[in-house]
């Protein structure tokens, strides 16, 4: 037989306690530090602390936002798929456009990725939504391009896209656009739709 913990909640407990133990929170503020647990809870690198970048007001604006009922835009279903619905304050919307059948022919005229092209869905819910991008690069430059065209201004951003062509430069140029978004990063390679989806049920209650 093999000895394992079976308590879910004892799971959790421990995670928080090991995470807490070895992670190096102590210059983050309050609520950063809340929602950095929960991101290196979803990917396992107590380390991922020394990459977090965030505005000031960047958990605040995005907790704010939810509780008024702002909908959560998000880049790829899997980022909506791991957003608990019942931790959002005000059942809040949770929109991923990515498989709408009209992106495929509008990612072709645009000359960009399914991604990036499913974020002309958004404009209509834009103005102080929070989004959430776990994957997709070309998808948050997309965004900084809409927002430089005059599209309206989400409350915050969560942009954690990963991999090696376009995150670490998309995720720079988020943290310094001049529009002053809110935003929250994990700079360089490193991030995934687990740590977006982590970082926004943070967000969404500040119960661990
Ligand atoms: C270049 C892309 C990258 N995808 C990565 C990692 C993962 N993607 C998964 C899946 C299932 C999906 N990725 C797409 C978003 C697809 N991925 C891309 C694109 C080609 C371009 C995005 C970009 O560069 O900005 C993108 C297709 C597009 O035209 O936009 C996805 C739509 C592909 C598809 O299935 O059709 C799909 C999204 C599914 C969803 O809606 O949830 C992985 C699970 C890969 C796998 O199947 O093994 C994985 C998930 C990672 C995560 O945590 O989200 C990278 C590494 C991000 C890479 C971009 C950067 C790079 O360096 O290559």
């Amino acid at each position: 037989m093999h000895q394992y913990e079976k308590d879910g909640p004892a799971i959790y407990r421990q995670s928080f306690a090991t995470i807490r133990a070895e992670a190096d929170l102590a210059g983050l503020p309050a609520d950063v530090s809340q929602v950095a647990v929960r991101m290196i809870h979803a990917c396992g690198m107590v380390d991922l602390v020394r990459d977090l970048a965030f505005s000031p007001n960047a958990v605040a604006d995005a907790r704010a936002a939810l509780r008024s009922g702002a909908p959560i835009l998000c880049d790829v279903a899997m980022v909506a798929s791991g957003v608990t619905r019942k931790r959002l304050p005000a059942d809040n919307d949770v929109v991923c456009t990515l498989s709408d059948p009209s992106v495929p022919e509008l990612a072709a005229k645009m000359g960009t990725t399914r991604s990036a092209a499913a974020l002309e869905l958004w404009r209509d819910r834009m103005e102080g939504a929070v989004v959430a991008v776990g994957n997709a690069p070309t998808a948050l430059f997309r965004l900084l391009e809409m927002i430089e065209e005059g599209a309206p201004r989400p409350a915050a951003v969560i942009g954690v896209p990963v991999g090696f062509v376009g995150a670490m430069e998309s995720k720079e140029a988020l943290a310094e656009h001049p529009s002053g978004l809110e935003h929250l990063i994990v700079r360089g390679r490193r991030g995934g739709s687990a740590i977006a989806a982590a970082a926004l049920n943070a967000i969404a209650s500040e119960e661990e």
